[in-house]
């Protein structure tokens, strides 16, 4: 293994299906640790100079996805101390599950479908996976997806937690495994 980073270094991937708030909670776990925050989605925005559902639709979903492998790897492998929000979908492409495992923090945000379905209507604009499914398609891709979220990750149930509780549930969670496995030595 080259260059691994040391528990308190690693990057905090976010992941879990679209909508389940990784990008909101991303964000306000940034300003509650003092660390950036990279929103992987954004970054292939930036990159193209257009939304996720135009490079879908100009340059496909295998293009999108091999760029996504591209710059989730890159961050993962090659930033310390992020918070980052991956693509719903990132965490499927195998490669991109390893180099999380080996680099980061992993923590799943899992909402269970009956809590999901009513965000909808929130997200669906940018989000082309989503489109031109029905309710029960949807919902079969998201219980497919499940499982692989849960691969070597903490999972964080947030079905009954506002955005704010559950960026502090899971500061909570880090300071206890930081402290835990990594405590600070004072001479
Ligand atoms: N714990 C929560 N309680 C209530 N609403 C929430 C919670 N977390 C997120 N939301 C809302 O759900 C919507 C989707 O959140 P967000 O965009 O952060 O999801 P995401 O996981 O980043 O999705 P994507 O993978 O598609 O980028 C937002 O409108 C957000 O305000
Ligand atoms: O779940 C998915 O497959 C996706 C989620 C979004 O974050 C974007 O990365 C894109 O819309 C694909
Ligand atoms: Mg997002």
């Amino acid at each position: 293994m080259e260059n691994v980073p040391s528990l308190r270094e690693r990057n905090i991937a976010l992941i879990g299906f679209m909508g389940v708030g990784k990008t909101t909670i991303g964000e306000r776990l940034s300003k509650k640790l003092y660390r950036d925050f990279v929103d992987i989605d954004k970054v292939i925005e930036e990159k193209y100079g257009m939304e996720v559902s135009e490079i879908f639709r100009t340059k496909g979903e295998e293009e999108f996805r091999r760029i996504e492998r591209e710059i989730s790897i890159d961050y993962c492998k090659n930033k310390r101390l992020k918070i980052l929000s991956l693509g719903g979908g990132a965490y499927t492409q195998d490669e991109i599950r390893e180099a999380c495992m080996e680099y980061c923090i992993v923590i799943s945000l899992d909402l269970t479908w009956d809590s999901w379905k009513d965000r909808l209507s929130l997200i669906i604009d940018n989000r082309p996976v989503l489109h031109n499914k029905s309710m029960e398609e949807i919902e079969e891709l998201f219980q497919k997806r499940q499982s692989t979220y849960n691969l070597n990750s903490f999972q964080v149930k947030t079905d009954s937690m506002n955005e704010e509780e559950v960026a502090d549930e899971i500061v909570s969670l880090l300071k206890l495994g930081w402290e835990w496995y990594q405590p600070y030595i004072v001479d």
